[in-house]
């Protein structure tokens, strides 16, 4: 089990980076860190990893404190891996090289099988014996994650890992590897901006802004209960609409309505909006209207015109 507590991290000279950040994790669970660009979700890995000192706070593995680059001769922990935005990848040699460096060499032909199930898992058999020199950012990034994974570590850190690589491979190859990692029972922490990869493939989901915990927990626990705007932001196009409107009480406190949780009445309701604009969104449109004051969005199956309509909230996650 690995139990994080960091009471507060700075780097030298500068201010406060993470404040008051813990989590806790199962072997095999897989946490989603969450967060805009500089939020620290790059320095937690690198605490987490050993390659920066913690000297406020503690990380436990199994039991037994992890104690830094102070006590270890070589910075980073044995049995985790780190997959930074900066690979750590040999740019001289190929890649079928660079994949079995980490592998213990004594079965020739086991190290071989080991390499051409990774490089397939990778989609990376057509450039076996490439200098990853000559290879793209994302044909990069395939090869430090397809390293990282010849001997599967207990814990798996990964920084980003599909920044560099289309939307077109991204999709099928992460499926593939989170099944593979879930496979293996290995314990995986993921940094990323993409809240899409959060939500499908993370158990827990910590939510990082500016260096402090916006939200930790169950990552579907973390979704439904998304009640700020800064959090509802990374899911989707969202509304803020008065409790009383949608017909959930009659407070006067409002709740956070993402665009599927609106769709036309028929009959006349509270919520009568004017459409504004119809954006194409391929499976449907994310319609913009306004309410009063405010805008609200949500989705149709067509084009809709400037017009008035009537809203009808759906509480779809009570279903
Ligand atoms: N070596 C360093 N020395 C001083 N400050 C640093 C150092 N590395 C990062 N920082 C600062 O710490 C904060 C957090 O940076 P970090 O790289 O952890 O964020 P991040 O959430 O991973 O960002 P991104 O998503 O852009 O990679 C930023 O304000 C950054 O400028």
């Amino acid at each position: 089990m690995l139990n994080a507590t960091i009471s507060s991290f700075s780097y030298p000279d500068s201010k406060t980076v993470l404040k008051e950040v813990s989590f806790k994790l199962e072997k095999g669970e897989h946490l989603a860190i969450l967060g805009e660009s500089g939020c620290g979700k790059s320095t937690l890995l690198h605490l987490l990893y050993g390659l920066l000192q913690l000297e406020e706070g503690e990380i436990i593995w199994n039991g037994k404190p992890l104690l830094g680059p102070a006590s270890n001769l070589v910075p980073g922990e044995s049995f985790m891996k780190l997959v930074a935005q900066e690979f750590n990848i040999m740019p001289f040699t190929s890649v079928a090289e660079n994949v079995a460096e980490y592998l213990n060499r004594v079965n020739p032909e086991k190290d071989n099988q080991r390499v051409n199930e990774l490089l397939d898992a990778l989609e990376l058999k057509d450039f076996r014996n490439t200098k990853v020199k000559l290879l793209s950012g994302g044909q990069k990034q395939r090869v430090a994650l397809a390293k990282a994974l010849a001997k599967t570590p207990d814990v798996l850190l990964l920084d980003e890992p599909f920044s560099n690589i289309d939307t077109f491979k991204k999709r099928n190859l992460r499926r593939k590897l989170f099944k593979y990692l879930k496979e293996s029972n290995c314990t995986i922490i993921t940094a990323t901006h993409d809240a899409e990869e959060a939500l499908q493939f993370s158990d827990k989901l910590l939510v990082l802004k500016e260096g402090g915990v916006k939200a930790y927990g169950k990552t579907k626990d973390v979704y439904k209960n998304s009640n700020t705007p800064y959090l509802a932001g990374f899911f989707g196009d969202f509304s803020v609409l008065p409790n009383a409107v949608i017909g959930i009480s009659n407070s006067l406190e409002t709740k956070i309505v993402f665009a599927h949780q609106l769709v036309i009445s028929n009959e006349k309701t509270p919520l009568k909006v004017i459409i504004k604009n119809s954006y194409f969104k391929g499976a449907n449109y994310l319609i913009e209207a306004s309410y009063k004051d405010s805008i609200v969005y949500f989705n149709s199956p067509s084009i809709l015109k400037k017009e008035t309509v009537y809203l009808r909230y759906i509480n779809d996650y009570e279903s």
